[in-house]
């Protein structure tokens, strides 16, 4: 399986306090983007460096750079915004393409409304964002849409996988790391995350009902 756990003790405190069931919006946006940050350290690991030599404050030094490697983030609307900060903050010249897609109720097929891509696709190394991966139909549509745009290099950053979403990616995309911070236990008849986080969305933009 190509998916990465990220076990460092401050993603697993950070998760554990997002579980919270009564959670406040202010509370779980703020996890959201500390856990994103560490997400993204874990994800960009193996990013290649090169040498340079640059003029320090006592002569000529070589340094460590990232070598000439182009970032795009691609948050999943709605929920994937809420990670989208705390990514820039490690990768801040990153560009941003962003998907939107609904999950739909019943079937639980993604449901496209908006796409917007940077340009030089084939270039970039994609991190793609979303909170949640539940069935694996939202990631792997936008996983589609941007290989279709020729993007070659994709890595899913979420913060809950569900064993069946895992699967779905990995059949289809074995070449797309998923870097989380869980894999939970399995899906429920709603299509929802168990334990997971209840509904990510609407806890990050406030739109959850009792
Ligand atoms: O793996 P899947 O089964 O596709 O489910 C995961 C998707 O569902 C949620 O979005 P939702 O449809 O609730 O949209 P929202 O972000 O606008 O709330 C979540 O943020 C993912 O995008
Ligand atoms: O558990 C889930 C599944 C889909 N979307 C969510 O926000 N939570
Ligand atoms: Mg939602």
């Amino acid at each position: 399986m190509n998916i990465t756990v990220v076990k460092h003790p401050l993603v697993q405190h950070k998760l554990g306090l997002l579980r919270e069931g009564d959670i406040s919006t202010m509370k779980f946006r703020q996890l959201t983007h500390e856990l994103a940050r560490l997400l993204a350290y874990e994800a960009t690991r193996d990013f290649e460096l090169e040498s340079v030599t640059i003029d320090g404050w006592c002569g000529p030094i070589d340094i460590e750079q990232i070598k000439g490697k182009k970032v795009t983030v691609v948050p999943i609307l709605r929920a994937g915004l809420g990670m989208l900060d705390g990514v820039l903050d490690l990768v801040p010249s990153a560009k941003i393409s962003v998907v939107g897609l609904y999950r739909n109720e019943e079937t639980l097929e993604p449901v496209p409304y908006f796409d917007k891509f940077v340009d030089s696709l084939d270039e970039r190394i994609a991190i793609v964002i979303d909170p949640m991966l539940a069935t694996g139909g939202s990631m792997n549509a936008t996983i589609e849409l941007l290989k279709r745009k020729g993007c070659k290099q994709i890595k899913a950053v979420v913060m809950v996988a569900a064993p069946e979403g895992v699967k779905a990616v990995n059949d289809a995309h074995p070449d797309v790391e998923i870097v989380t911070a869980s894999l939970d236990s399995h899906l429920n008849e709603n299509g929802y995350i168990i334990p997971g986080l209840g509904d990510a969305g609407d806890k990050i933009f406030g739109t959850k009902h009792a």
